[in-house]
């Protein structure tokens, strides 16, 4: 009698056999001015992503999202004040926040402490940061429009709040596996004082109304050597100049993920975070036919 495969009653899901990631490698962001790929390292880095409305901030987050969903290494935390540019990855999240200031905070403060008891680990191991060798996951936090939760909802001290956990979080995360990805339509000194942006690694201006906002992402000074995120085209959505700690802004225009592909990006990357993903059948559930 030929072996059939039946579904275990209680076995660990299965899952058809697809990429996998690691928050380790280089995440692909787009193409350069010569078609080339752009892919750049986010572990131990954040990433800020500023422009006007329309600029293509969301989508880049996004393309960003898709790498980091596909990992195994990852655990993906998403706050998005309009609920609608991040929500498709929601299934796929440890934590989703929508427009509710005091969850944000909440959420914060739990990565915080996840901060501090990654830190207590290293110091006992006499370690500076964590290695893909610890096995720990990678923890990304997903902002949509970091003024709704520093700026606009709910009441001061709480706002203040959120900006102060967001400083740490920014400051302190990287080297404990704590990444932050996050995009701001608010360009402006109060909503990204130069302390917080010098924290971002990795910057992108997509278009900007101009060269003072442009500068608030990329850094001062930049818009007067030629590099201003205010010459790119209106119907240019997705280009921008991205910029590295210590680089010279270059274009790029980001890759983009319709809502379909995001869809299906997400319904697998919450099948890999399920308990038992990407096992194989074991044996012992091939039962012989009747
Ligand atoms: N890389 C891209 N390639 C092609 N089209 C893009 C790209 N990025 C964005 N777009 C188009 O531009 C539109 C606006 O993009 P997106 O929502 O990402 O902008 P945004 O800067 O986040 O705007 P907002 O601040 O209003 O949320 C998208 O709906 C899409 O049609």
């Amino acid at each position: 009698m030929p072996a059939t495969r039946a579904a275990p009653a209680t076995g660990p899901d299965t899952v058809p056999v697809g990429p996998v990631l690691s928050a380790f490698d280089p995440v692909y962001l787009g193409i350069d001015e010569f078609g080339a790929p752009v892919s750049v390292p986010l572990i131990y880095r954040n990433m800020l992503m500023g422009g006007e409305p329309g600029a293509g901030k969301s989508s880049l987050l996004n393309t960003a999202l898709g790498h980091v969903a596909l990992c195994t290494d990852t655990r993906l935390c998403l706050l998005d004040g309009k609920q609608v540019e991040l929500g498709l990855w929601r299934e796929a999240a440890d934590v989703f926040v929508g427009p509710d200031l005091t969850r944000a905070n909440r959420t914060l403060m739990r990565l915080q402490r996840v901060m501090d008891n990654r830190y207590a680990y290293l110091l006992f191991h006499k370690r500076r940061k964590i290695s893909r060798a610890d096995g720990m996951n990678v923890i990304v936090c997903a902002i949509d429009e970091i003024a709704y939760f520093s700026a606009t909802a709910g009441d001061k001290p709480d706002r203040e709040l959120f900006s102060a956990l967001l400083r740490d979080i920014v400051a302190r995360g990287r080297a404990v596996g704590i990444i932050v990805i996050a995009a701001t339509q608010r360009p402006s000194a109060d909503i990204i004082p130069p302390s917080l942006r010098d924290l971002f690694a990795w910057r992108f201006a997509g278009r900007t109304t101009n060269d003072v906002s442009s500068d608030i992402i990329l850094g001062h000074g930049w818009a007067a050597r030629g590099f201003t995120a205010n010459t790119i085209a209106t119907d240019n959505p997705g280009a921008g100049l991205l910029i590295a700690e210590g680089g010279i802004p270059y274009l790029i225009k980001g890759a983009y993920l319709s809502d379909a592909d995001i869809i299906a990006l997400a319904d697998y990357a919450a099948w890999i975070r399920r308990p038992g993903h990407l096992a194989t059948v074991p044996t012992s559930h091939l039962v012989a036919a009747a």
